[in-house]
């Protein structure tokens, strides 16, 4: 599906362009209803879309602004385990690059791998380590799209500095715990052994989920501007069994809540007095 064909569909409702495109994850869809003078459409309406089957996730695009700066949110988002593949996942990203978001505020529930975390911390993404799709960053990648010219220039590291650095801003501000990091994406939708958790640690992870990467890395091929935040919503545990259950992950998402919002309008306010600036990459 082209992604102009899904905008022209949009565009017959709101002519809104949106500068910022927000993805909300598990437990984190009540941001949505932050947005000023909201619009907004279902998924399954929007042509190119799938319809979103995970719990916790209500599958809209809200349209609007906040901190007067015009603003799309995904509430909910598309999962490798639903059944859908990477390009179904990001096609999202791709529409809403295409409707006019230059900048993407990923966002997503994830497990802490790293001890010193706590139920409630926020992760600001510096890198990720891709566990989705074994090889390629794509399934549906014909040879030729492996060699598109330029398939190779850009540069894995792909989270935006001068939106990290607000990210923390608003934390410090706030009063809440903020850790750089970076983020584990896994298929899903098993939650870890103890050995893959001891495992993660080892290799350099410091949270873990099942979404984000296809997005982040549509985004990146795009050149767009990329802040990517986990909040932690159970942690793992070296010592003994827990089991973690996704009821737990939306209870700590909804509570988390209030953090992502300071985040997103400390990032958003920087936006509307000076475009960031980061350092070229
Ligand atoms: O990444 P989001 O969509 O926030 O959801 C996270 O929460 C679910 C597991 O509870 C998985 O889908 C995991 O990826
Ligand atoms: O512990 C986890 N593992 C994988 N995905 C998750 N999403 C939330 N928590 C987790």
């Amino acid at each position: 599906m082209n992604p102009q064909t899904a905008a022209d569909f949009i565009r017959s409702i709101t002519d809104l362009k949106p500068q910022v495109a927000i993805i909300l994850g598990s437990g984190l869809g009540g941001l949505a209803d932050k947005i000023d003078s909201p619009v907004i459409i279902a998924f399954d309406r929007i042509p190119g879309f799938g319809t979103s089957t995970a719990s916790g996730h209500r599958g809209q695009l809200v349209f609007g602004s906040i901190e007067s700066v015009p603003v799309v949110a995904m509430a909910g988002r598309f999962h490798r385990y639903e059944g859908w593949s990477n390009d179904d996942v990001a096609f999202p990203v791709d529409v809403m690059n295409t409707v006019g978001a230059s900048h993407l505020i990923v966002s997503n529930a994830a497990g802490g791998v790293s001890l010193k975390f706590r139920v409630g911390d926020i992760v600001v993404l510096q890198d990720h380590i891709n566990f989705m799709s074994g090889v390629f960053a794509s399934d549906q990648g014909a040879p030729e799209k492996f060699a598109a010219p330029g398939c190779f220039n850009r540069p894995a590291m792909t989270y935006d500095a001068a939106m990290s650095q607000a990210a923390f801003e608003a934390a410090i501000e706030s009063g809440f715990d903020c850790y750089p990091g970076t983020y584990l994406a896994t298929f899903g939708p098993t939650y870890e052994t103890r050995a893959e958790y001891r495992m993660m640690r080892r290799i350099g992870a410091d949270v873990v989920g099942m979404s984000t990467v296809p997005e982040v890395l549509a985004a990146s091929r795009l050149g767009m501007r990329i802040l990517g935040l986990s909040m932690v919503s159970n942690v793992a545990n070296p010592d003994k069994a827990v089991k973690a259950s996704h009821d737990e992950v939306l209870e700590a998402g909804r509570a988390a809540e209030v953090k992502m919002e300071a985040i997103v309008r400390k990032v958003l306010q920087q936006i509307s007095s000076s475009p960031l600036q980061s350092p070229p990459v």
